[in-house]
């Protein structure tokens, strides 16, 4: 079992009230010395970035009425303003875990580092960034974020190795240059991984559901 600490704070409106706000990464205890040592290594040329605490102005979180929505009756996260390209905007945060705490049901888990088997989940405990949506069957124009790997400067000389997510940058064609605009869904790209395992995990449950054999949810 992991340890978490957190102190009581404000959150963003709209934000959950079983879900635990997070401002910082809370880090599973499973995660080995060796392995946290790693996360907070970066070369020294590697650029790192401040540390942020929430809620983000930038944003806002928003039920989703709209019945072409695929996420219909389920949030999303909207721009409050305008975002240029490019542009920094909010940290991935959640529950740091190894391969031993891993939960292969999760919808919220972002790799950290593949190598080490290290994901961030935002099940449970997280940030706005847990209300982002993928840009399939919402927009044909693709996403309009995207998640970076950042080092951050946690203090006492010391980064941490996170996932942050970014304005997408002009692009050579310059098809991104006017950023976000106010009151845009925020839209990054899971990556087709994340909606093959989905539909083959949804094929696979349906055919035990044919055999009659499964206790596990849709
Ligand atoms: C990280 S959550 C995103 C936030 C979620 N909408 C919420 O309110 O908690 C991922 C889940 O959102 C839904 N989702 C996100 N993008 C979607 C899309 N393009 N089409 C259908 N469902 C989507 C799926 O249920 C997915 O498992």
């Amino acid at each position: 079992m992991s340890k978490i600490k957190s102190k009581p704070g404000r959150t963003p409106r709209l934000w959950p009230p079983d879900i635990l706000y997070l401002s910082k990464p809370v880090i599973s205890t499973y995660i080995t010395t060796q392995d946290l040592e790693l996360l907070n290594t970066s070369s020294s040329n590697t650029p790192s970035i401040r540390q942020t605490t929430g809620p983000c102005a930038r944003v806002k979180i928003a039920p989703i009425h709209n019945s072409n929505h695929p996420a219909k009756g389920q949030n999303g996260l909207f721009a409050t303003l305008h975002l240029e390209a490019g542009t920094f905007l909010l940290f991935y945060l959640g529950f740091v875990h190894g391969k031993a705490d891993t939960d292969p049901n999760s919808d919220y888990d972002l790799s950290l580092d593949r190598e080490l088997g290290i994901g961030i989940d935002a099940t449970k405990m997280g940030n706005e960034g847990r209300f982002i949506n993928d840009y399939r069957g919402i927009t044909s124009t693709g996403p309009n974020c995207e998640f970076k790997e950042v080092w951050v400067e946690i203090g006492k000389g010391l980064t941490e190795k996170r996932m942050a997510i970014y304005v997408l940058p002009t692009g050579k064609s310059g098809k991104r240059a006017q950023g976000i605009e106010k009151g845009e869904e925020i839209l990054v790209s899971y990556g087709k991984g994340f909606w093959n395992e989905r539909n083959s995990d949804r094929n696979h449950n349906k055919t035990e559901v044919l055999r009659g054999t499964t206790t596990s949810s849709p």
